[in-house]
């Protein structure tokens, strides 16, 4: 919790001070490469403190912030972890700790999953994302925390306070807190009877989820609620905490390979929340095989009442295709 809070804070300022109106029209990507390296290199250091002997498989590596070509990078990127760390990090600690990132993944013994940022289209436009991180033992999920600076502590209050922490533990539930306390409060999806009465939530980006599909099954389903769109695992939350109900993530090419950081905790917090969590194909995800989910296409979440009748809908779009 500390190093996703912690990770959060480094991404918040980098999004005060380096995201402009600018980048967003210029389509600049550097603040979030910034963040991305800064937040991955601050989770990995506090894992490191406590569990020096747990591998991580995260996202980033750190070859563009080495040697002359990386010194600015790399520069911005020290400072800013610095500023959140306890003890500072000089140039090697910090291309060392952020590389501690590079486990290959597999089957067996204890391992961590992060995503430093997930979402980094949201985090460029000032909407959503997510620091995700999983500890995953045998392969199978026990822990899962996710940081969402921007999402609303309660979406039916848009304006009100932001930065909902989200925590759920193998057998012991979902929770959630704001930012800016420890209190917990458990969460469950919303009880729901009939797909007719149910809302969906997908990708911003249709080119991580097919929203020409979503909308043939919405149809299909007899949903006539205008889906949620939202960037990042902060849809896992949305749907754990009742905001929707169905999480589709939709294929848009066959060969693409989900990566296990963008799922490991989303797929704990659904489960501990009372929901089903499975691919396309109703198979469970299985984060054994390596940094990929490479035995699973897509995502399908909802409660187990209407999981089955969304997974025939599924199947009916896209096996006709
Ligand atoms: N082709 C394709 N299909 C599916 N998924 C893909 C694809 N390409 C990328 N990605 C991954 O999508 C992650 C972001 O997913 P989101 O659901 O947040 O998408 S979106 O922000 O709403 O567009 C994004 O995570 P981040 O890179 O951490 O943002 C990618 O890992
Ligand atoms: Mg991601
Ligand atoms: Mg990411
Ligand atoms: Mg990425």
């Amino acid at each position: 919790i500390n190093a996703v809070l912690r990770a959060s804070k480094v991404c918040q300022k980098v999004f005060q001070n380096l995201v402009t109106s600018d980048t967003v029209i210029k389509k600049d990507r550097s603040p979030v490469t910034v963040a991305d390296f800064s937040a991955q290199a601050v989770v990995n250091k506090i894992l490191y403190e406590s569990f020096p002997n747990d591998p991580i498989v995260g996202e980033e590596e750190s070859g563009s912030l080495r040697g002359d070509s990386g010194k600015e990078l790399r520069n911005k990127v020290l400072s800013l972890v610095n500023t959140v760390l306890d003890t500072p990090l000089n140039d090697n600690e910090l291309l060392e700790t952020i590389d501690r990132g590079s486990f290959p993944g597999g089957s067996s013994g204890r391992m961590w999953t992060l995503d430093p940022i997930d979402g980094t289209m949201g985090f460029l436009r000032g909407d959503q994302y997510c620091i995700g991180l999983a500890l995953i033992i045998d392969g199978d999920v026990h822990l899962g925390v996710l940081g969402c600076p921007n999402l609303p502590v309660d979406l039916k209050v848009p304006e009100g306070e932001r930065g909902s922490l989200f925590i759920a533990v193998k057998g012991q539930g979902a929770f959630q807190h704001k930012f800016s306390s420890t209190e917990e409060t458990q969460i469950c999806l919303a009880d729901i009877s009939s797909p007719l009465a149910a809302s969906f939530c997908e990708s911003v980006v249709a080119e991580h989820s097919s929203h020409s599909d979503a909308a043939k099954i919405a149809s299909l389903l007899g949903i006539t609620k205008p889906p949620l769109r939202m960037d990042s695992m902060c849809k896992y939350c949305a749907v754990a905490r009742g905001d929707a109900d169905i999480y589709l993530r939709l294929p848009v090419s066959m060969d693409y390979e989900e990566k296990i950081w963008d799922h490991a905790a989303g797929c704990i917090l659904i489960k501990e929340a009372g929901g089903i969590i499975s691919d396309i194909n109703n198979k469970p995800l299985d984060f054994s095989l390596g940094r990929t989910l490479k035995s699973n296409k897509g995502i399908v979440v909802a409660h187990s009442k209407i999981h089955g009748q969304v997974i025939d809908a599924v199947q009916q779009v896209i096996l006709k295709k």
